[in-house]
């Protein structure tokens, strides 16, 4: 808000709100104009910057206008917005446009907010990851951490907050038994990656801006964490918010990383590829389903109102009655792909998502098996995925569930004797990051962190 009528105004307006004093004391002039700031609505889901010029009349004096900019910002005051901001970039996520995103879109939406921000650009992998981790780093003087990035900066925030708060905290992070404590600091993701799906799942868009604005009005979401342990070791692989995905997906993204001179194309072409070989992989699955948990075929789409998530958060879903009583079952069989989606996932490549129904705090992730087929099938299971408004569900090699946690074995033989093709194993994808490890037992902590988003807002346009 600026009360001094310069001609530099752009200046100006970030000067007058980084000071403290709404009046500012140094403007000689007569205040007669103020810029007031507001976010709002765009497009279905998006969010904008605008202002609106207030002046005050020329008989009156400027009191009146300043008493109600000072009543909108003690109004502004009362909510819990961020004052202090940790903020990584990745300069070679996505289009490697991260560091101008930062730059030109979203820093001037901090500083017309007053966040004071500390800015780290990173220097290799992992960086943003063992800085979270170190004691020195005193993340108790920041009210969020940022990163600038794709969905794999975001899963080392992710690793490095929840690791840190259970080391702070005393607690065996890498026990499966262990039950996690909630970090305290708000964690936030601007998108600048290549898919993108933690904020196209908590935002419904991939817009540097909205998800600017979600963070300097400090809406917040708690949101789902599943644990990825070793199945036969009780260690931790590692935290994920969004994908995990065997076969399939597990090849394509061990394939990607080879490529990743391509940007975000590396995706397609190893899709492609992996589409062509059309392998098979044997495992067993056991999981556990809770009736009350619901099913991804559900028709209810998680939006920033979700009841399903509201009764999660208080635990409603603990209250169990008899016919809530979880039904446990192993599947054993030859899979194409093997998907558990905690959140959505949705992404350029797929309009609904993944899971186009799963939730971002019930507790749960949606597994979905999709069993051998012929290629054109699976071609079919592809399209619907990516863009049919048929669910993919309905397909009658795809079975799917919504679980708490799952246990996965892959079957193997140890050498390729005789003539037969030999079994062999996938890898994982987590979040778009390669897992060697099979074997896996996956656990899901309802609601874990907090995460500077609004939710899915649906607006008739
Ligand atoms: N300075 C850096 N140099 C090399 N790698 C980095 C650097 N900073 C972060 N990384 C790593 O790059 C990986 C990918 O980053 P990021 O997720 O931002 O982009 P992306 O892979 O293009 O997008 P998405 O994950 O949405 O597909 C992350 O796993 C992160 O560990």
């Amino acid at each position: 808000m600026c009360f001094c009528p310069k001609p530099d105004t752009k200046k100006l307006i970030c000067d007058c709100v980084l000071n403290d004093d709404l009046i500012d004391e140094s403007c000689d002039q007569k205040m007669t104009l103020v810029r007031l700031y507001y976010a709002i609505g765009v497009g279905r889901h998006g969010w904008k910057v605008e202002y609106l010029s207030l002046q005050a009349d020329a008989n009156h004096n400027d009191s009146a206008l300043f008493n109600y900019i000072r009543r909108i910002r003690d109004i502004i005051d009362g909510y819990k917005r961020p004052k202090r901001l940790l903020v990584f970039v990745n300069p070679f996520g996505g289009h490697r446009k991260a560091r101008k995103i930062y730059e030109n879109r979203v820093f001037p939406i901090f500083k017309l907010a007053s966040i004071e921000v500390d800015c780290i650009v990173t220097e290799r992998a992992n960086h943003a990851k063992d800085l979270l981790m170190d004691p020195q780093v005193r993340l108790n003087t920041y009210d969020g951490v940022i990163c600038v990035g794709g969905d794999g900066m975001f899963a080392e925030l992710l690793n490095g907050i929840l690791i840190r708060t259970q080391r702070d905290h005393g607690i065996n992070w890498s026990s499966f038994e262990s039950s996690l404590k909630a970090p305290k600091i708000t964690m936030g993701v601007i998108p600048a990656g290549s898919t993108d799906a933690v904020a196209y799942a908590t935002t419904g868009i991939n817009d540097p801006i909205t998800s600017s604005i979600a963070i300097v009005l400090g809406k917040r979401l708690n949101i789902d964490v599943s644990a990825v342990h070793h199945r036969d070791e009780d260690k931790l692989i590692r935290y994920s918010t969004s994908f995990l995905g065997y076969g399939y997906f597990g090849d394509t993204i061990a394939d990607s990383e080879a490529n990743r001179w391509m940007g975000p194309k590396r995706y397609d072409w190893a899709g492609i590829k992996k589409f062509i070989r059309h392998r098979l992989y044997s495992g067993e699955i056991k999981l556990c389903i809770e009736p009350s948990d619901g099913s991804p075929k559900d028709s209810n789409v998680c939006t920033n109102n979700c009841e399903q998530c509201a009764k999660a958060a208080l635990k409603v879903r603990d209250q169990l009655n008899e016919d809530d009583a979880p039904a446990c079952i192993s599947i054993r069989g030859k899979f194409l792909a093997i998907n558990a989606a905690t959140l959505t996932c949705r992404c350029r490549m797929t309009k609904n998502g993944i899971s186009p129904k799963a939730h971002l705090g019930n507790g749960c992730t949606d597994l979905i098996l999709v069993s051998q087929c012929s290629r054109l099938d699976y071609l079919k299971y592809l399209l619907r995925t990516a863009m049919s408004s048929k669910s993919p569900f309905d397909l009658n090699f795809v079975d799917v569930y919504r679980v708490r946690e799952f246990e996965f074995n892959p079957i193997v033989s140890p050498t390729s004797g005789g003539n037969r093709r030999p079994l062999s194993a996938s890898v994982w994808n987590c979040d778009g990051e390669v897992v060697d490890e099979a074997a896996i037992h996956v656990k899901v902590h309802c609601q874990l962190i907090s995460l500077f988003a609004t939710g899915i807002e649906v607006r008739d346009n």
